[in-house]
């Protein structure tokens, strides 16, 4: 009888959201990888008999126990994100979107025709987001197709997971940074060609698996890791007829998906991000009833949609995103730093939409998806605040009731948007996001609260030791790495199973 085999055993505390207002917070938890990347077990609340008996029952390649400064956490999943813009972030931070566009953004992403100065700056794009913690991106990528092909390749080769689309414009751009109709959806159709090849490609090389234990025997792969994502970059710079052949080809690709029981198209864009660009697309887009309204007739509208932003939707536009799933990726740190609004993300929660963070890197100035976590609850606060002096100067209170905290998140709000929610706006909420889950792919950072470089000291509670304070003691570990921590507190990250950051670890 063959032993199966696993690549990771760890033994320790997993961290992990149930749903948008739970946390499992599971100690003790023996989990298992095997080389497929897919978790073989979750057991929480192990005794250190059963630790030994795993051992003697599975060959392992590696075991890691964490110590109680330590915990699993599910990878983060970045939304929304432009690795052509890393050369300017945190520079030219004075103007507002469209301005900020023609200014800085544009002549940047021009330089991206160059295969190589591409590839150099999407390595440190993809080497970065990853030491952060970044498991999955959703990324914008440039008008270039072969540059949006090398994109794919870091990826593929780091090992990180997400979508990349290749940025369509036609129209409403500068001659040297604009693209024709026809260049942007041939250039769409042969990015989602050349990803298709490569995952083929990955596939033929699997070795065929048979038998009842080839869960523990099929390896690494990374077919389906990177998706091609249909990008019109927004309304403005892309004609109604731009727009609408990607929606049809959209929906050709999903009609040849569905047969093969494959998951849809991914789509992104921006929408209602800034008010001046709101009033440009009424003007561009007469026949259209919103800015929402653009992007429904020409099909855009899915389950595997996401939209940037949405800081300025009426409640019809809202209704319309929730009935068709589309999702919103909230990036508070980009509305500010472009002063484009606060998005109020209770309200939008409230309706039932689907909503996901984004870092918007170099709309916003950070990489780090910690960040996109904090802002987003600075920009919760901030709705409160305007609500409380909204109130006090109607002078129907004289002070802020205790309800009008209603409006801000939580840190276990912000750390499901940042993982589960992330994976239910890409559409990858069957595969990514759980740790206790078997059969989930392993997606996960190692974080240390007491990492030797920590930017933060953590003191230990005078009862630390005892085991009902566990609960407690680890929401207040994670709540430090969420407002105080970075990437020296992550000790490895991994994604399918596959160690992508930080220094190996086993013991
Ligand atoms: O924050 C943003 N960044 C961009 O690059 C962009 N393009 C259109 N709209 C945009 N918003
Ligand atoms: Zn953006």
């Amino acid at each position: 009888m063959t032993i199966a085999r696993l690549a990771y055993l760890f033994y320790g505390t997993v961290i992990q959201p149930q749903s948008l207002r739970q946390l499992a917070i599971a100690p003790r938890t023996l989990l298992g990888v095997y080389h497929s990347g897919k978790i073989a077990f979750a057991i929480p609340r192990a005794t250190t008999e059963q630790f030994e008996k795993t051992k003697t029952d599975y060959t392992i390649d590696n075991i890691i126990c964490l110590s109680r400064s330590q915990f699993l956490l599910p990878g983060l999943i970045d939304t929304h994100v432009h690795a052509p813009q890393y050369p300017i972030m945190g520079n030219g931070m004075d103007l507002q979107l469209l301005p900020w566009l023609d200014t800085y953004t544009f002549p940047e992403e021009a330089r991206f025709k160059d295969d190589a100065y591409a590839r150099r700056v999407y390595q440190r794009v993809v080497r970065r987001t990853l030491r952060n913690g970044t498991t999955c991106a959703a990324y914008f990528g440039t008008l270039h197709t072969t540059g949006s092909q090398r994109l794919v390749d870091v990826m593929r080769a780091a090992g990180q997971r997400g979508w990349v689309g290749k940025v369509c414009m036609d129209q409403n751009a500068p001659e040297w940074y604009r693209e024709t109709t026809d260049e942007s959806v041939r250039g769409t159709q042969q990015l989602i060609a050349y990803v298709q090849q490569l995952d083929q490609h990955e596939r033929e090389q699997q070795q065929p698996s048979s038998s009842a234990s080839s869960a523990s025997r099929c390896h690494y792969h990374k077919a389906e890791l990177v998706e091609p994502c249909i990008t019109p970059r927004f309304a403005p710079t892309c004609s109604a007829e731009a727009l609408r052949r990607l929606g049809e080809l959209a929906a050709e690709e999903n009609k040849l998906r569905e047969r093969a029981g494959r998951p849809s198209l991914p789509i992104q864009t921006h929408l209602s991000e800034n008010e001046a660009e709101i009033a440009w697309v009424a003007k561009l887009f007469p026949e259209s009833a919103s800015y929402t309204d653009v992007y429904d007739r020409a099909g855009l509208l899915s389950s595997r949609t996401i939209m940037a932003h949405c800081v300025h939707l009426t409640a019809e536009e809202r209704a319309r995103l929730k009935a068709t799933g589309t999702a919103v990726a909230h990036c508070a740190h980009s509305n500010f730093d472009l002063r484009s609004g606060v998005l109020h993300v209770r309200q939008l929660l409230d309706e039932g939409l689907k909503i996901s963070l984004g870092t918007d890197m170099a709309g916003g100035h950070a990489i780090s998806m910690l960040e996109a976590m904090r802002g987003a609850l600075t920009a919760s606060r901030t709705i409160c605040i305007m609500e409380a002096q909204k109130q006090q100067q109607q002078q129907l209170n004289d002070k802020v009731h205790d309800d009008d905290a209603r409006s801000q998140l939580s840190i276990t709000e912000v750390v499901y948007m940042a993982t589960m929610g992330g994976a239910a706006a890409m559409g990858l909420h069957d595969k990514i996001g759980m740790l206790l889950e078997a059969n989930y792919e392993f997606d996960a950072l190692l974080v240390d609260t007491a990492a030797p470089d920590s930017p933060f000291d953590f003191f230990e509670p005078e009862a630390s030791a005892e085991e009902l304070l566990a609960d407690k003691l680890y929401m207040r570990r994670l709540e430090k790495f969420v407002m105080c921590g970075d990437d020296r507190n992550i000790e490895g990250v991994w994604v399918r199973g596959r160690q992508v950051a930080g220094t190996p670890l086993a013991n």
